[in-house]
């Protein structure tokens, strides 16, 4: 089931994930310990720090210290470099825990003493990040490029097919950085929620193809297409002409 929830304002998109998410954090807490949480790079970053730390309704609700987060993808470069999901995620989030004194969740990188200057040791990295994954994740928030595509999982690219390894590697991203690990669709399509967010005018035609064709073969698409209930929160003007589904959270 794919439901669409759309909002004129970029805050409330935010909150309307934030919410979406504690809903998913109290139901995972009432069966256990830990909420498996899995996040993306790119925009999505802004919008857990507008809708999870901005928001003190929001944040007050978040039993940070009982999360485990992992990463959809991550590119191989170090934690601390600007185009690592994990330092985006250290930025918009940790940072505003650590500053508020709030225990942090337990955060699941790539091994960054894997990395090497000329990728030899990639296959390696996503092996090792594999070995940490749990069996199935509570939620995986995803974003979507203006490709149509989501985690590195990229239109065309061979990993669409692999149905064997549960974190594969690229060397050959056709969005920079080359170099990343991402999580595959046995690891999609084993989860129990996912939820994508897509924002601004430049996503209104990947957002159209995906829900207007009827097999545009796009990543987003084929997530869509799984067994996962999948939840899209957008803004207006990223959904011109798709339809809206769904009540608000
Ligand atoms: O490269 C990436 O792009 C996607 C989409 O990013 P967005 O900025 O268009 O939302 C992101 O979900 C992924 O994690 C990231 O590595």
């Amino acid at each position: 089931m794919v439901n669409v929830h759309s909002y004129a304002d970029s805050q409330d998109v935010a909150d309307a994930v934030a919410r979406y998410v504690i809903q998913h954090q109290n139901a995972a807490l009432e069966k256990g310990n830990t909420f498996k949480i899995a996040i993306s790079g790119g925009s999505l970053g802004k919008v857990l720090n507008k809708g999870l730390i901005a928001n003190k309704e929001n944040f007050a609700n978040v039993k940070w210290s009982n999360w485990e987060v992992y990463f959809s993808d991550e590119r191989l470069v170090p934690l601390n470099h600007e185009d690592s999901n994990y330092g985006l995620f250290n930025e918009m989030v940790l940072n505003s825990l650590r500053d508020n004194s709030v225990d942090l969740p337990k955060v699941i990188t790539i091994e960054e003493s894997l990395l090497t200057p000329d990728g030899s040791a990639d296959d390696k990295i996503a092996s090792d990040y594999e070995a940490k994954l749990p069996e199935s994740l509570d939620l995986i928030l995803l974003g979507c490029g203006p490709d149509g595509h989501t985690c590195s999982l990229f239109p065309g690219h061979k990993l669409l097919t692999e149905n064997r390894r549960r974190i594969a590697y690229l060397q050959d991203s056709p969005k920079p950085p080359p170099r990343r690990v991402t999580f595959t669709f046995p690891v999609l399509f084993n989860s129990k929620n996912i939820a994508f967010v897509a924002e601004g005018a430049g996503k209104a035609a990947v957002l159209s193809r995906i829900f207007d064709e009827k097999d545009s073969g796009l990543p987003c698409e084929l997530v869509n297409k799984g067994p996962v209930p999948v939840t899209w929160f957008v803004n207006d003007p990223a959904i011109q002409g798709v339809p809206v589904t769904a009540t608000k959270y």
